[in-house]
């Protein structure tokens, strides 16, 4: 049987089903998808492929999903660090992006961005910034997958004067976007904080009509409750909740703060939740309670946030401290294994975004989404169990390879796709002018 590709490789951690190590597998790859999965003598006979290659010293996994990012941020990364969340995005972040934000910014951005998560194993991420149209084209242009986010926010911005244009534009996006097999769109207004009633109600319509994902930043800190009790008489969940917005393609970022009944509520209404341990760690923002969300039976994926509060957008750092943070918060070691931290930085993120059903574990039938990671290194040696060292022992710096949709993103720890040396360029332009304006009188 002719096929594009075999990958053979010493492990395959296919995630589904979950806790499964395959030794001594491979991966047949045709027209992007994976159509068997075998032990290598198997695939030797049974396939003729065009292309071959063995990983016999890596394991393969799912790509990972970076359930929450804002790309483009990666030009901001550093300049306002070690501040609570509100005096960050308030007093720093909202007015260089004022400044700043535009088509060159975003394009740039989210160049260097996608070429950190591609050699970080990331193969999808889901965005949330201004420009989204010029974050699909890049991701398009290098291959990569996303969900970009159809951005609300009261405040006018460069890309859009008020909530009546952030949707227009948002609508239109979406509808450009309807057959591409790498971009997609979600629904993403900005915080409670920070987008009306009206237009949050419009946004549950839409969502609801076009069967689109809502991607919000919620209960991220301890001030963030208190503003929404002095202004509704209420928890932002519950004002959310009395507005009708909850529900299972609803995703709720951050969810630091959080009583029992809120997290009864929030499984009853089927949405999922992203964790991001490392910017909540950052800006002190608080402890999402994952232990207590997952035996709930929420869906939890992980996200880095931007590189402006992590500072990196390293999904298997941000993994292991998921892990560990988790068991910390639960004060339970047995909180959150390596499976568990595994699969909320793969198909967990794709349930959340909706794509189960094409990516998040190696199936037959799922999108060729892949990353190789080298095992044999001395921070993974021994080794006893590949998932425990993938989890809590391998860097980044040990993944080799990466395919999108069966196509070749990172070979031998080579980017592809992205010229490396003018991203290079393009940030260190972007430093200097940042620099400039930051010792100018505005
Ligand atoms: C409307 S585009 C996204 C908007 O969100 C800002 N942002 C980045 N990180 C966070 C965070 O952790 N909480 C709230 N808002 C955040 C970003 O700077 C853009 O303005
Ligand atoms: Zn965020």
């Amino acid at each position: 049987m002719h096929i594009d590709t075999l990958l053979k490789a010493r492990w395959i951690i296919p995630v589904e089903p979950e806790r499964i190590v395959l030794n001594d597998h491979a991966l047949a790859i045709h027209g992007g998808r994976i159509v068997d999965i075998l032990p290598i003598a198997e695939a030797e006979a049974k396939y003729q492929a065009a292309s071959q290659e063995s990983f016999d010293r890596h394991a393969l996994i799912p790509g990972f999903v970076n359930a929450h990012t804002h790309a483009a941020m990666s030009l901001l990364r550093g300049v306002a660090d070690d501040r609570p969340l509100m005096e960050w995005l308030v007093d720093h972040i909202w007015p260089l992006e004022q400044k700043w934000v535009g088509e060159a910014f975003v394009r740039d951005g989210t160049d260097l961005a996608m070429a950190e998560m591609i050699r970080g194993g990331v193969t999808c991420f889901n965005d949330m910034y201004f420009f989204p149209e010029v974050t699909a084209r890049q991701v398009a242009r290098c291959g990569m997958r996303a969900v970009v986010g159809m951005i609300l926010i009261d405040f006018p911005s460069a890309w859009a004067s008020g909530p009546e244009e952030y949707l227009s534009k948002g609508l239109a996006l979406h509808d450009e976007l309807r057959h591409n097999p790498l971009v997609s769109v979600a629904f993403a207004p900005h915080a409670p904080y920070s987008v009306s009633d009206e237009p949050l109600l419009k946004v549950r319509t839409l969502a609801a009509e076009l069967d689109r994902p809502i991607h919000m930043h919620l209960h991220e800190t301890r001030d963030e409750i208190d503003q929404s009790r002095q202004r509704y008489g209420m928890r932002p969940m519950k004002w959310l909740q009395q507005l009708d917005f909850l529900g299972p393609s609803f995703v709720a970022v951050h969810m630091t703060q959080l009583e029992d009944d809120e997290i009864a509520r929030f499984a009853e209404s089927g949405g999922s939740v992203v964790h991001c341990p490392e910017s909540n760690l950052k800006l002190a923002s608080g402890f999402c309670p994952v232990a207590k969300l997952i035996k709930a039976g929420i869906n939890v994926a992980i996200g880095t946030d931007g590189a402006a509060s992590n500072n990196d957008l390293d999904l298997m750092g941000e993994m292991r401290s998921a892990a560990l943070l988790s068991k910390a918060v639960a004060n339970d070691a047995a909180a959150v294994p390596a499976h568990t931290a595994l699969r909320m930085a793969t198909l967990n993120g794709a349930r959340a975004l909706g794509l189960e059903s094409d990516i998040g574990s190696l199936e037959v039938g799922k999108y060729a989404d892949i990353t190789a990671i080298r095992l044999d290194e001395l921070e993974t040696q021994p080794l006893y169990d590949p998932i425990s060292n993938v989890v809590y022992a391998a860097g980044r710096h040990q993944v080799t390879d990466v395919w999108v949709g069966g196509r070749r993103l990172l070979k031998n720890r080579e980017l592809i796709t992205l010229d490396i040396d003018e991203i290079l360029q393009k940030a260190a332009a972007w430093r200097e002018k940042t620099l400039a304006s930051e010792q100018q009188p505005s």
